[in-house]
């Protein structure tokens, strides 16, 4: 049984398969491909993009969706092995895994960062109770660690302006923010690129590092699929001669010693990362400007870029829909 929580389930390999049977799809409607089929998608976190799209992949394609909001309608959910539950959380994942994978074909997860810190981010604990305890196939619809599906997503978007993505210079670049945001965007769009043969280029300022472990994972996809993976703290650096400039923003590498106040001072500090169309005008002229979505106007991205012509932002949570489409056929098959 396959699951799909990380773009290391798939591989470089992987990712192109998905992208292939999506492309191919995009263009000529598949059908009822998941007739009578039953997706369950349990959100721990708020979405607009991706409940939307996994519903409506499995409602145009025969099947049907059971949305769960957690906490609101439905118990709230404990995923620590051994824990006491003498406070608000009713149920085990070791109960509500296993019982949803008895009434639905495939499961859908979406369990944002706990804000414990990268080391607890990198174990994923709450995606990987449910992998734990599930028997049917587990997609991540955005957990602490990655949101794999953006990712694909992602490259599609890259691809259908390009053609190709080998090579092509990209830069991710940290973007300001009234809070810090979860690393899981950042880093799918790290690994999915470089798995997709980038030149990737990360600009952060200083102390807003992805995790080792990530980046470790993204020099492996690249040395394997001829791309490569640079990090700076200049983002002008970066955008020269960028042919997409991805936004994002993330918070810092380590919260310890942190009060919350000093984290929002910190990023306000960096107000000036906010891309504007001065520093889209580094990137090379045909360059396209994404962002997973949602995005705060004016503080992390200017209207004047997210507005200009070279913005894919809709084109790209268009491809949310066809990307999980060709995955979900893809977890079905074996
Ligand atoms: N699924 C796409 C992004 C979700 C999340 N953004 C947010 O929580 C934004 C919240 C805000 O702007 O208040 C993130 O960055 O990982
Ligand atoms: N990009 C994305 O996952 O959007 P939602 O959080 O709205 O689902």
């Amino acid at each position: 049984m396959r699951h799909f929580t990380r773009i290391q389930d798939v591989g470089p390999e992987g990712v192109e398969t998905i992208l292939a049977q999506a492309a191919a799809w995009k263009s000529q409607k598949p059908g009822a491909i998941f007739q009578s089929r039953i997706l369950g998608m349990v959100f721990f976190n708020p979405s607009l993009r991706t409940r939307t799209s996994f519903e409506a992949v499995m409602l145009r394609s025969g099947g049907h969706a059971i949305v769960l909001d957690v906490g609101n309608g439905v118990w709230k959910l404990e995923d620590r092995p051994g824990a006491v539950m003498n406070a608000d959380r009713a149920e085990h994942i070791k109960e509500a895994a296993p019982v949803l994978s008895r009434l639905v074909d495939m499961l859908g997860v979406r369990t944002f960062s706990a804000g414990g810190g990268d080391e607890e981010d990198e174990l994923d604990p709450v995606i990987n109770a449910f992998r734990r305890h599930v028997t049917v196939p587990l997609v991540s619809m955005e957990s602490a660690r990655e949101h794999p599906c953006q990712g694909l997503a992602d490259v599609l978007t890259l691809r259908e302006t390009f053609g190709t993505t080998k090579k092509l210079p990209v830069t991710l670049t940290w973007a300001p923010h009234i809070k810090p945001l979860p690393k899981a965007v950042p880093n799918s769009f790290l690994l999915s690129a470089a798995a997709a043969g980038c030149e990737v280029r990360v600009a952060h300022p200083p102390g807003f590092e992805l995790h080792p472990q990530v980046r470790a994972e993204a020099e492996a996809y690249a040395k394997a699929t001829g791309g490569s993976v640079t990090y700076t703290h200049d983002q002008d650096e970066a955008l020269a001669g960028s042919r997409a400039v991805y936004a994002k923003s993330w918070g810092p590498a380590t919260r310890a010693g942190h009060a919350p106040g000093d984290v929002a001072a910190l990023m306000a500090s960096y107000a000036g990362w906010m891309p504007t169309r001065k520093a889209m005008s580094r990137a090379a002229k045909d360059a396209i400007f994404l962002h997973c979505l949602p995005v705060r106007r004016n503080v992390e991205v200017s209207d004047e870029v997210l507005d200009h012509p070279s913005s894919r932002v809709i084109d790209e949570a268009e491809n949310r829909f066809h990307v999980q489409r060709s995955l979900l056929h893809w977890l079905q098959s074996t």
